[in-house]
């Protein structure tokens, strides 16, 4: 059975500059993967591609459906979610408002707020706060819920832990476990080394807009050659 979300090819361009240089990956179905790297390696920029943010080439592939060439929005509506590093949020709606905006701008089925909120009682009980009220943490809790109203089959999160305090950072690492165990294929960009050898089934490495190493937490922890290569500064 082929990959959840596969990416092939995938080469993109800011002005003339050229940042992905034929990104292949594939994610399944329950499956977390990391993409790791040093700064500025092509991780976001993968992410940003993907999504048709970017201009450049390549394949998307979501249950075998193309989803290269398509608007953002639409890509979403296929199913393929999309977490971006700075918070998603309008600091001026509630926490219920930006759900509720996640469900109609998501498209497949879509998810019921109160089943969203069940599972994240930091941000039910401030349910009708404005988002801007919100911690850091909380506000990355939120971006992430809102890419899940629409049902997605895949979810592609840019550095969800950044700037969060240690016990905010193993709720958003249980919670993205909570998806890979509801059949969810996620893509994960993490700074945090350890938590991303931890939760992560598979770990891809990337350096200069390719990847460079494909394996298991445990290969990568074994491969200092890698590691001291493209990881350590
Ligand atoms: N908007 C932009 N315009 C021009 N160049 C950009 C832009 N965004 C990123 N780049 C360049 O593209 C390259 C890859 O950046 P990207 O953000 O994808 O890296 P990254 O692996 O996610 O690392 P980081 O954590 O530093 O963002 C870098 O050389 C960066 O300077």
């Amino acid at each position: 059975m082929s990959a959840l979300l596969q990416i092939r090819g995938l080469h993109a361009f800011y002005g003339q500059g050229q940042v992905l240089r034929g990104v292949d990956l594939e994610v399944g179905r329950g499956e977390i993967v990391a993409l790791l790297g040093r700064n500025g390696a092509g991780r976001s920029s993968t992410l940003k591609a993907a999504m048709g943010m970017l201009r450049g080439s390549g394949s998307v592939l979501l249950d075998g459906a193309e989803l290269f060439g398509l608007k953002t929005f639409q890509i979403a509506r296929q199913g393929l979610a999309y977490v971006p590093e700075e918070r998603a949020v309008f600091p001026t709606l509630t926490v219920q408002q930006n759900l509720l905006l996640g469900q109609h701008g998501g498209g497949v089925g879509g998810v019921n707020i109160d089943d969203m909120l069940c599972l994240m009682p930091q941000l039910a009980a401030r349910r009708h706060v404005a988002a801007g009220a919100l911690s850091g943490g909380e506000q990355q809790m939120l971006s992430l819920c809102r890419s899940l109203m629409g049902a997605p089959k895949a979810i592609m999160v840019d550095e969800p832990t950044e700037g969060l305090a240690p016990a905010m950072v193993k709720v958003v690492a249980q919670h993205l476990q909570r998806l890979r165990e509801q059949g969810l294929g996620v893509l994960l960009v993490e700074q945090k080394l350890d938590i991303a050898l931890e939760i992560a089934d598979r770990v891809l490495v990337m350096g200069r807009g390719r990847i460079v190493f494909a394996g298991t937490s445990s290969e990568l922890r074994r491969n200092q050659a890698v590691r001291r290569q493209w990881l350590e500064v």
